[in-house]
């Protein structure tokens, strides 16, 4: 097996715009990619001011009346956009100790009555009163749009990363107008001195790429290695944390990992931990099974060199040889939200939780 590791590395994407340390990058993103699945991107595209704009009105944000944020509950939307109170997910049967925001980039539904119901996924945010928090939306939808056009740069390079033309990728988006990512903003308060110290349990991410902003300096966020030891993934300033979804896995045959991760609650009597995580999704109707690449020996050889990680206990995807990627993604939203598809997906919800709302549910 290829070198375990203990810390996660740090990309220059500063590297990547002159073509005599492009190279350089191209190697460091191949060997994160395929061995460790998790990376910090310094020196990115994404404007400074922005971001710190963003990071002032989080704690602004959740401090909302409660009554602000009920009105733009995740339930009243088909598209699971919207707050989620504290403790509403779950993963592997424990509560997620934390709160949360759905927010995406703009999109039209483009589902109508008798088409397929994964296109009812994708739709318009619910955005807080203007007139509470002025000028909010305005800074989400610009950082957003940001991230959305690094994602796509950081894409490409991965396609050169495994030896593939740079546009090796593009098959899995549609145009501009017909795509959707999602931001969420979270919360995690601090561990209030009872049962559970989990703000998020073990999971993988459901889509392409990852691009996480810890908007505050709390550690927190912890990713497995190779052999199943959890390493501390602490926050770096000016950096994304960007890792790889399981859809992305699957088209890459496993070369790009996707790598099981958690956060642990801030101490008791700490401050919040906040982030922002960006979820870079994939056209909804493409079907993974009869897209996956094909790559050069050399690179596939790299993949044995690493071998097989150990198997780990987080909530995983197993539908993406049969359903459009869409479905998968409906699949899991339902999973995570039960209360949204009662409502919205009364068929799933039914086949999904035959004896009604659970107690607990597996969030993703
Ligand atoms: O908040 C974090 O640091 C990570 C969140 C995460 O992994 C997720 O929401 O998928
Ligand atoms: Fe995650």
């Amino acid at each position: 097996m290829a070198a375990n590791f203990s810390s996660v590395p740090v990309l220059d994407f500063a590297l990547v715009s002159d073509n005599a340390t492009k190279p350089e990058f191209i190697l460091q993103l191949r060997h994160a990619l395929i061995n460790v699945g998790f990376l910090y991107l310094s020196n990115h595209t994404v404007s400074q001011e922005v971001t710190n704009d963003l990071i002032d009105y989080i704690p602004r944000l959740f401090d909302l009346p409660q009554e602000a944020k009920n009105q733009i509950f995740m339930a009243n939307s088909p598209h699971f956009l919207g707050y989620s109170k504290l403790g509403a997910e779950f993963t592997k049967g424990k509560t997620d100790y934390r709160e949360q925001f759905d927010f995406a980039t703009p999109h039209e539904t483009q589902w109508k009555p008798g088409a397929p119901e994964h296109l009812r996924l994708w739709g318009p945010s619910q955005w807080p009163d203007e007139e509470l928090i002025p000028g909010f939306k305005t800074t989400m939808e610009i950082y957003l749009q940001q991230v959305q056009a690094l994602s796509y740069q950081f894409i490409s390079l991965l396609a050169e990363a495994f030896g593939l033309p740079s546009d090796a990728l593009n098959k899995f988006y549609d145009t501009d107008e017909l795509m959707q990512h999602r931001g969420k903003v979270v919360k995690y308060p601090a561990n209030d001195g009872s049962l559970t110290d989990q703000g998020v349990g073990p999971h993988y991410d459901a889509g392409f790429l990852t691009f996480l902003l810890t908007a505050s300096p709390h550690r927190g966020l912890q990713v497995q290695n190779l052999s199943g030891q959890w390493i501390d993934v602490p926050p770096i300033p000016g950096t994304f944390v960007v890792n790889i979804g399981k859809a992305l896995e699957f088209v890459t045959r496993g070369l790009a990992r996707a790598t099981s991760h958690r956060v642990l609650s801030p101490p008791v009597g700490s401050t919040p931990r906040y982030s922002v995580p960006f979820f870079q999704n994939i056209s909804l109707n493409a079907r993974l099974a009869d897209e996956v690449l094909d790559f050069p020996p050399e690179i596939l050889q790299l993949k044995e060199l690493r071998g097989d990680p150990v198997q780990t206990d987080s909530v995983n995807f197993a539908e993406f040889d049969r359903e459009p990627s869409g479905k998968v993604n409906l699949i899991g939203r339902v999973k995570s939200h039960p209360d949204v598809a009662q409502r919205h997906y009364p068929d799933l919800f039914a086949q999904y939780f035959p004896n009604g709302l659970p107690k607990q549910v597996s969030a993703y």
